[in-house]
């Protein structure tokens, strides 16, 4: 039997590493696209992953075709997904994330002007992820840029939260908005189970979100098919391939904020849900702290961004 003809025509992931080997493997084993370009610092690196991948392809009868490319040659893909690590240490005890901030910063400025006039979709996954995003969305003025994080933190909360109430999964209705990291912004208020509203064991629910990536780094060195299954999910809205809700990092007030994004036809409406007086005072802070780092690195003062009106 031959598999049904892919819904997208390319997309590139630039980073070998764990999560783009993760996004890559699942990109062949869902079809999602008839070729998959893939680049990262070496070729010796970039080479292996392209073989590992066309030996699952083969293995499991994927339409998807995986083959190196240049940055530059990404400027045909649909969409490109960037989950690049500079080297470094991480010292940080907690804000984990803001500590790769200075070494990712001009990986991720000098990958910009590459794909400068790109008019396909970027998902950024390279921590701290909704500075990054931003910050390449200046360097290669492309438009349509998201930050993914914030929809893998929400599927953090939701299967938590079904475990602590043993509901079902799919009962769960919540989002984790703001940072992809301490700053991030449980919309508890807003949180429907089974339709219904409910109080959230918040402090169990942060303890959870806190410490359960670093379980997963410490049992497996780093996480990978969580991430991948956020991308793979970011991908199939933003290529309106589905419609749907995900919560991804964008233009949000002057600055850039995981929010929900509404997709048609992979155009994005932000829908921020309904908050209560303290969460409200969470986004302002986390909102407050991201413009701070987003400054720092870029050592300028900011351009004025479109503000993204809230239905
Ligand atoms: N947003 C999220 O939800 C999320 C989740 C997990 C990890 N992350 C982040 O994703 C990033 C990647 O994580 P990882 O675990 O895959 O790291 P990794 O170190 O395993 O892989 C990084 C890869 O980037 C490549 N690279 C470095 N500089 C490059 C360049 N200039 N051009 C092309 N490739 C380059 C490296 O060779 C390596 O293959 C990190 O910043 C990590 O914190 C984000």
């Amino acid at each position: 039997m031959t598999a049904p003809a892919p819904p997208v025509s390319a997309v590139g992931v630039i980073g070998a590493g764990a999560v783009g080997q993760a996004v890559a493997g699942a990109l062949v084993a869902s079809g999602l696209c008839a070729r998959l370009l893939i680049t990262s610092r070496t070729p010796e690196q970039t080479a292996a992953l392209v073989a590992d991948l066309d030996d699952m392809r083969a293995a499991v009868g994927s339409p998807v075709r995986p083959a190196a490319a240049s940055v530059a040659e990404l400027v045909d893909c649909r969409a490109v997904v960037v989950a690049v690590r500079a080297r470094f240490t991480n010292s940080h005890t907690t804000d984990m994330r803001m500590c790769g901030a200075h070494a990712n910063a001009p990986v991720i400025q000098a990958l910009g002007p590459v794909l400068r006039g790109y008019t396909g979709s970027v998902l950024m996954v390279t921590n701290p992820v909704d500075v990054m995003a931003r910050l390449f969305a200046d360097a290669s003025g492309c438009a349509r840029v998201f930050g993914v994080g914030s929809n893998l933190d929400s599927a953090r909360y939701r299967l938590t939260l079904s475990r602590l109430l043993d509901v079902p999964l799919g009962a769960v209705d919540g989002h984790v908005i703001g940072e992809h990291g301490d700053a991030a912004v449980v919309c508890a208020s807003a949180t429907r189970v089974n339709g219904h509203p409910l109080p959230v064991p918040l402090q169990q629910v942060r303890d959870e979100l806190t410490t359960r990536p670093g379980r997963i780094n410490a049992g497996i060195g780093r996480t990978r098919p969580g991430p991948a299954g956020a991308v793979v999910t970011a991908l199939r809205l933003a290529l309106g391939v589905e419609d749907g809700l995900v919560e991804l990092s964008a233009p949000y007030r002057d600055g850039w904020l995981g929010i929900p994004l509404r997709f048609t036809a992979g155009r994005p409406l932000p829908c921020l849900p309904a908050l209560d007086e303290a969460e409200a005072r969470q986004l302002d802070a986390a909102h407050t702290k991201l413009r701070a780092a987003y400054l720092a690195l870029r050592g300028t003062p900011s351009s004025p961004l479109p503000t993204v009106r809230t239905p």
